[in-house]
Order: structure tokens, then sequence, then C-alpha cells
């Protein structure tokens, strides 16, 4: 499976982290950024062409970083087809796919340990949808409105 990544400073560290586990666990990645530490720099560049990378690959999954997580969710949730999922522990992270089908996950990078971090990202990509009615409906609630 395709891994789309992307991070501002917050959590430079944490996104390097991040795709060396993912790759020794056999995932493909794609590093949408930031490639240098800059203090300054701002999420938006990084996360939306990571989470158009997402909706443009059919089965690939997203992981966006920051401090906080917050804006990123924000930031990736205005891609149409995108639903993005803030997630801090790695029942929000399973709840996430099982009943909303996110194909992103969002992390604050001064929230957690970075195995922590890990253990949320690796249950991410790791849970299926498995498609109950229920949840399927809501979400086609939620794509119809999208795409009025
Ligand atoms: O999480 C974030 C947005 O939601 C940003 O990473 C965070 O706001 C960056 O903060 P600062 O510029 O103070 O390092």
């Amino acid at each position: 499976m395709r891994i789309h990544i992307a991070t501002d400073h917050a959590a430079f560290e944490l996104k390097n982290y991040l795709v060396e586990r993912l790759q020794e666990d056999g995932f493909e990645v794609v590093d949408h950024g930031a490639h240098e530490y800059d203090a300054l720099d701002d999420y938006p560049p990084f996360v939306i062409p990571c989470a158009e990378a997402v909706v443009a690959e059919d089965g690939s999954l997203g992981v966006v970083l920051g401090g906080s997580g917050n804006g990123e969710q924000i930031a990736a949730n205005k891609v149409k087809g995108v639903r993005a999922a803030l997630a801090y522990n790695v029942e929000l992270a399973r709840l996430a796919r099982e009943h909303n089908d996110a194909n992103v996950i969002s992390l604050g990078g001064r929230m957690q340990s970075l195995e922590e971090s890990y253990d949320i990202v690796k249950t991410f990509v790791t849970t299926q949808f498995p498609g109950e009615d229920r949840h399927q409906r809501r979400i086609d609630l939620i794509s119809e409105y999208e795409n009025r």
C-alpha cells in the first residue's frame, strides 16, 4: 500500500521517523515534505498536495502532521474526496477507518511520543473499513453534500 505523508516544521522529526518505520514495515511512502527544517514554514503547501495525491490514487492513504494536527486536518479536508481524521490514540485511529473510512489521518507531533505516534499510524494503515451499511450511509450523505 502507498502512503502519502506531509508535515510542517512542528512534526519534522516525527515525519522522518514515520517514513523510516513505515518503510521498514514494507509500506511504500511518498514524502511530500517538508524536506528541510524551517521553523517559519506553513503547513498548507505540504498538506494540500499530499491530500490531493491520496484522492488521485485509489487505495492509498495519507498522514498529515503538525504541532497539534488541527490545521493539517482542516487543510486536508478542503480537498474534495478527503475524509481526514485527527487521532491522538490508537482507538481513534481504528474508529477513523472502521466507522468513517477516513483516507487521511492527522497527528500532532507535539502531543505524543514517536513510538505512540507510530502505533497510531500503524493502526490506521492496517485497519480496513468493513463497509457496514449504517456507516456507508453516513459517508454517502457527506459525499452527497460535497458533490452538490
Ligand atoms: O499544528 C499546527 C497547526 O494546527 C502547526 O504545526 C502549529 O500551529 C505550528 O506552530 P508554530 O508556528 O508556533 O511552531
